[in-house]
């Protein structure tokens, strides 16, 4: 992996922001133990990387528990990951399951990802109970929740989206999304600098998504004008609920 110069502007950024959603959100505490979901792309990479990085400089302590579950196709990378992940300074969980076979089966009569990120869920739940975890950190970033809104609009038809942190099962349980304020592009950027390793994607669904086409929607309207997005962004946390439907 690339050294990255000591006040780099985009590391800068990003930690920013990164510091603004765990303030604004509370995602962080003493004491924590945070499971990481890795997946192998360069979000859940640049999480991994940029709590580590955090956690040296904060005087807030917490530990970090990356965890892979690998979906079983030919051609997986569960070791390669695990030793970018010791790069980091982390030991890597991997949990090799026939999840993406499963799913992509005959016998699946649902739509493949949604059961296989169903089964993942479950999986790094259990999984970061049995490491003593309360926490589990996901790599979603701005973009993500942005497409998460429409994808609710268009499919669901409700008003809703992730949201960056999030109790579960009695509040036992919360899902943390600290990349939530940042860009997706400034994140490729950080970790083409960095020379994150890009671990190809074996899922045959992979790109062939709803959410790859209300990308390619969203990309060409923030084309056409650029505070587009940023309000879209911000519309979410500015609801006039007075003036919405009953
Ligand atoms: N196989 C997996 N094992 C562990 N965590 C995962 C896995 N797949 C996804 N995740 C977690 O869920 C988040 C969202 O998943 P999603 O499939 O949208 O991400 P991705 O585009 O595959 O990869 P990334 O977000 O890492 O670039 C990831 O950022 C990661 O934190």
């Amino acid at each position: 992996m690339a050294d990255l110069p000591k006040y780099s502007y985009s590391y800068k950024a990003l930690n920013s922001l990164v510091g603004k959603a765990i303030h604004r959100y509370g995602m962080i505490e003493a004491g924590d133990r945070i499971a990481v979901g890795v997946s192998g792309g360069q979000d859940s990479l640049m999480l991994l990387w940029s709590l580590g990085e955090r956690r040296k400089r904060v005087p807030v302590e917490y530990d970090l528990f990356p965890i892979y579950v690998d979906p079983g196709f030919d051609g997986g990378f569960g070791e390669a990951l695990a030793s970018t992940c010791r790069e980091f300074g982390f030991p890597l969980t991997v949990d090799r399951t026939d999840h993406g076979i499963v799913a992509h089966s005959a016998s699946n009569r649902e739509n493949p990802c949604f059961l296989c990120s169903r089964l993942r869920r479950k999986r790094l739940f259990e999984i970061a109970d049995r490491l003593g975890c309360t926490k589990l950190a996901l790599g979603h970033n701005k973009d993500d929740v942005i497409e998460t809104f429409f994808l609710n609009v268009c499919y669901a038809g409700e008003i809703s989206t992730m949201v960056p942190r999030q109790e579960l099962f009695d509040g036992r349980f919360t899902v943390i999304r600290p990349l939530a304020m940042v860009d997706e592009k400034a994140i490729r950027r950080l970790a083409g600098t960095l020379a994150f390793p890009l671990f190809n994607n074996p899922c045959p669904s992979a790109g062939t998504t709803k959410r790859s086409e209300i990308k390619a929607m969203l990309e060409r309207l923030y084309r056409s004008n650029r505070k587009i997005k940023g309000n879209i962004y911000r519309a979410m946390s500015h609801v006039k609920m007075e003036y919405l439907l009953k």
